[in-house]
């Protein structure tokens, strides 16, 4: 779809580009050239990654870092780290955290294991990212992963329904706001794509009345090449043009309502069922 060049001479950096959606998305970047920075929790599961990639695409140039993007300090450690061997191009907010749960059950410690990662994560990177752009006087682009709940709300996932809406409205108010500097913020909104990460949290064992495809007018699930594709595409400078918008690739599911049917039968499990999901 796109010339093999097409982000040469960029740097990006993927949060949470170890496993997942990420790892597909920095792949898909290293692909088309550009010099890519992923970071996380877990060193291990980034270096692993990064040998994969050095692997299959020779000459790659791929740089770890760990950072809790939760903590503001560890977000600022990692732009200084990261700046030190060139500025950064793109970032993509793409770290993230979900469960399902009753709302009226979270512990406060709850709500913000979601809040933190989602919205401050994103929050904290967009600042120390934008913050340097400003100062250097150079553009900058910022892609964050958001969820079509950002539109519908969704039942049993409302903390991260709302950190998600949260980085959109962070978004667009940026998007005004950093415009005249060059720095250009948009949003994409998958829907349904395989990932180990996403399944174990929102489909655990048991939790399915069918099969979701059924949910999807387009009547399949997202394949991880064609969002990817999407990425390479904002990342680019062809979408120079493009800022505060949400973009939602889900095979048209939103527009049946965010949960679908498993989410409509959790309105009436009892709490047997409940605990049943929160010991798998
Ligand atoms: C069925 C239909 C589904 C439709 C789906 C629609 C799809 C579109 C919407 C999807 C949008 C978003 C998707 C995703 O984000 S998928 C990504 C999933 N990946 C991850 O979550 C990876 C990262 N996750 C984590 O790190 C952990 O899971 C966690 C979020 C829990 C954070 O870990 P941390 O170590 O920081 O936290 P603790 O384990 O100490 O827990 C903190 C408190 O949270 C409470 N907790 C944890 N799990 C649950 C649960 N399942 N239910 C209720 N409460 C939970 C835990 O008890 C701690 O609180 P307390 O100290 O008060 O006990
Ligand atoms: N898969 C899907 O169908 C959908 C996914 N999404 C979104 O796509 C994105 C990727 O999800 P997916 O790939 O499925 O799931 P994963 O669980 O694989 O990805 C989450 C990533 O975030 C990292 N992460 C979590 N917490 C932190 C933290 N505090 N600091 C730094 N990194 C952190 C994890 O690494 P580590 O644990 O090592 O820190 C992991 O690499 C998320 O934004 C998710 O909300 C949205 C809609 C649907």
């Amino acid at each position: 779809m796109f010339r093999q060049d097409l982000l040469a001479g960029k740097k990006i950096l993927v949060t949470g580009g170890g496993t997942g959606l990420g790892k597909s998305i920095g792949r898909r970047y290293l692909e088309l050239g550009a010099h890519l920075v992923i970071c996380g929790r877990r060193l291990a599961v980034l270096d692993a990654t990064a040998d994969e990639f050095r692997a299959e695409l020779p000459g790659a140039r791929i740089d770890t870092l760990t950072c809790d993007v939760r903590d503001a300090e560890q977000v600022e450690a990692m732009m200084e780290r990261l700046w030190q061997t060139g500025p950064l191009d793109v970032l993509v907010n793409n770290a993230a955290a979900n469960f399902i749960a009753r709302t009226e059950k979270l512990s406060a410690r709850a709500v913000d294991a979601v809040l933190n990662i989602v919205l401050h994560g994103s929050f904290y990177c967009a600042i120390a990212a934008g913050r340097r752009w400003i100062e250097a006087g150079r553009p900058g682009n910022v892609i964050s992963t958001v969820s079509a709940p950002v539109i519908t709300g969704q039942a049993f996932t409302a903390p991260s329904a709302a950190a998600k809406a949260g980085v959109l409205a962070m978004t667009r108010s940026l998007a005004v706001e950093w415009g005249p500097k060059g720095i250009r913020l948009n949003c994409v909104a998958p829907g349904l794509f395989p990932t180990p990460g996403a399944w174990e949290q929102l489909f655990p064992p048991g939790s399915q009345v069918e099969a979701q495809e059924r949910g999807v007018p387009l009547r399949r699930l997202g394949e991880h090449r064609e969002l990817c594709d999407l990425y390479a595409y904002l990342a680019a400078d062809g979408s120079g043009y493009m800022t505060g918008d949400l973009i939602v690739m889900d095979g048209g599911r939103w527009m049946q309502g965010a949960g679908g049917p498993t989410f409509r039968a959790m309105q009436d499990w009892n709490d047997a069922q409940w605990d049943a999901m929160r010991k798998k």
